[in-house]
């Protein structure tokens, strides 16, 4: 496992707008590589903009991230896609499957666009056997659901496959967007467990945001963004 932090954060802000407010104002954030963080704030306080800026999918207005020992916050649009796609496993709130691809094709999905995720899956025989062995894991057997199309899933099963199309080929980073806000209790600890494990085993570090506060035992730490965010959006 790299000693590099997972995620290093230094001085960073950030608009949505040119002139807009800022959103984000945070000085420092780390999180080292296998931790698991969870990540907490009230509504409103930038915890999904936060997520979007270390994965890359913005870029700060100022300041630094780093990520996996990548200079994320420095990197073009496109290659800060090409370090998502390689190093990172992502869970949004929605799940953003596929609707037209059947969820074993939603899973082995990181495998076919990163040759570093396809080649990780390797040594457990290749992306589809390591897409199946990660459903089953998660309790959704493929014998049944391979070929199932999302919509005709529940939510609770849409979930495992974002969860396992996020896991597949041994990412150093796994951010999850509230991901159990649909499911009861039981499933939302059976489901964080199971994600947790997985986790582990690969040594991913996971960052995990809930507004859910009696998660926050599972996990290493637990870090509140309305206390660390400065510019106080939505308090
Ligand atoms: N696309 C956007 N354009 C402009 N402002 C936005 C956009 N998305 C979020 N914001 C603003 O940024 C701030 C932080 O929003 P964000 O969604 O990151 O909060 P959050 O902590 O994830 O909230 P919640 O817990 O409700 O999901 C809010 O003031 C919000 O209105």
């Amino acid at each position: 496992m790299s000693a590099e932090p997972a995620i290093y954060l230094d001085g960073v802000r950030f608009s949505y707008a040119r002139k807009g407010p800022v959103v984000l104002d945070m000085d420092r954030f780390e999180v080292a590589a296998g931790e698991k963080v969870f990540l907490k704030g009230a509504s409103g306080s930038g915890k999904s903009t936060l997520l979007g800026l270390i994965a890359g999918i913005m870029a700060p207005t100022a300041g630094r991230i780093d990520v996996l020992g990548r200079p994320m916050s420095k990197l073009s649009g496109g290659r800060r896609d090409s370090l998502r796609a390689e190093r990172l496993g992502v869970i949004f709130q929605m799940f953003n499957l596929l609707p037209y691809l059947p969820a074993g094709a939603n899973v082995m999905l990181p495998a076919r666009f990163s040759p570093r995720r396809n080649e990780a899956c390797k040594v457990a025989g290749g992306a589809e056997a390591e897409a199946r062995r990660l459903m089953s894991r998660l309790q959704l057997d493929p014998k049944q659901y391979w070929s199932s199309p999302p919509t005709e899933l529940s939510v609770g099963q849409q979930q495992r496959v974002a969860a396992a199309r996020a896991l597949i080929g041994r990412p150093g980073l796994v951010l999850a967007d509230e991901p159990t806000s649909a499911l009861d209790a039981d499933a939302r600890d059976a489901f964080l467990s199971l994600l947790i494990e997985e986790c582990a085993a690969s040594g991913a570090a996971l960052l995990f945001v809930s507004h859910d506060g009696s998660l926050a035992s599972k996990f290493d730490r637990a870090v509140d963004l309305s206390e660390l965010n400065a510019a106080r959006v939505g308090t």
